[in-house]
């Protein structure tokens, strides 16, 4: 397999692509905006979406989408709720490529994960999933970390252990991309559960509370949707809840800090739990599964709950055996 495009220049594209540029010749960033190119070919750094991260001069930046799609390996990183539409608009350059989706959400109008709505968009590509704990300033400052890629397909999850493994991301395999896609993103509504708990003042024993029952939560929707409740315990299921429910440096976290304490919400940042707490609680509601953090989460932020009634409903659940 030769060349690695990463679709999409936002912090963790930009963090993927200097770390494989250490490892390759052969890579490629692609954003959309022309003059975000020309200021990054010109800085060497991505002012706009990683600042103070400097781009290695191997890597080749473009916002020719033909020129970087002619790579056989094409990472996508935009946000999960344009995923859509983007890969709509961009099918057939996706067509017949392997696709390595980086989002970590589930597509708010379909329900689908990445891995399934990449498959019904692109039904002729190879498509895989790598997700687990890695802040995008990390990867980008050469910090080791642990990560997954999965895929149903076998022989393309062993290749791509092997390609996209650098020098500080060390690639575990899975052949559960379901699982996978489920635990990255629901790690992110557990986030924002945690951050509107310590932002809200109840206490850490109270976070560390719904990190667990926000874990079995996850796991009780991805095995209904197909997973394996194991790989919930691996890196993109524990591993990211633990980093991310437990660190300001996540967007999800702050994003619920700043809901426990009444302050105003940057709307331009992207929180991936927000759209997905909707899109899990409807998934949960028709399969029939208990979800009551998501459900909560769901409520404090469309604003139909607030926070103490949200304590309540949790404590007043009727007591059952863990
Ligand atoms: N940041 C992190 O630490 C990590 C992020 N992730 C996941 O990676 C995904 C991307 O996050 P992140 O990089 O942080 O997000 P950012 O907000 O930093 O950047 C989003 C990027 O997507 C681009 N984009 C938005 N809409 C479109 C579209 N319709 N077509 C093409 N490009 C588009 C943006 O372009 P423009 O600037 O032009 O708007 C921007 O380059 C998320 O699912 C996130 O959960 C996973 C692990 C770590
Ligand atoms: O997924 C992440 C780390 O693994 C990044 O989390 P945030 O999107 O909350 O910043």
């Amino acid at each position: 397999m030769t060349g690695v495009a990463v679709l999409g220049a936002g912090a963790f594209g930009t963090a993927l692509a200097i770390s494989l540029s250490a490892v390759r010749n052969d890579v490629v960033l692609w954003a959309r905006a022309k003059d975000q190119i020309a200021k990054m070919s010109l800085d060497r750094t991505n002012a706009k979406r990683l600042p103070n991260c400097h781009l290695p001069a191997n890597l080749k930046l473009t916002s020719d989408l033909q020129r970087a799609c002619a790579a056989d390996i094409i990472l996508i990183s935009t946000p999960m709720q344009k995923l859509s539409e983007f890969a709509q608009e961009n099918r057939t350059l996706l067509a017949g490529k392997i696709l390595v989706s980086c989002c970590k959400g589930v597509d708010l109008e379909t329900g689908q994960g990445p891995v399934e709505l990449l498959e019904r968009i692109v039904p002729d590509a190879r498509i895989a999933i790598l997700s687990g704990p890695s802040f995008a300033i990390d990867i980008a400052e050469g910090l080791p970390t642990a990560l997954t890629i999965a895929s149903k397909d076998e022989a393309l999850v062993s290749d791509l252990q092997a390609t996209l493994a650098t020098n500080n991301i060390r690639l575990y395999s899975s052949l559960d991309p379901i699982g996978v896609e489920f635990g990255g993103a629901l790690k992110n509504v557990m986030a924002i559960a945690c951050g509107i708990a310590i932002g809200a003042g109840l206490g850490e024993s109270a976070r560390a509370a719904l990190m667990t029952r926000g874990n079995i939560e996850m796991q009780r929707l991805a095995s209904a949707l197909g997973a394996h409740p194991k790989t919930l315990s691996g890196l993109s299921g524990f591993g990211d809840l633990v980093l991310t429910c437990t660190s300001t440096k996540s967007r999800n976290f702050s994003h619920g800090i700043k809901l426990g304490r009444g302050e105003p919400i940057d709307p331009s940042i992207t929180v991936e739990g927000v759209a997905t707490a909707h899109a899990a609680a409807k998934l949960a509601a028709q399969r029939g599964v208990d979800m009551p953090i998501t459900n909560v989460v769901r409520d404090i932020l469309n604003s139909s709950i607030t926070i103490n009634e949200a304590v309540e409903l949790l404590l007043s659940r009727p007591l059952k055996r863990e």
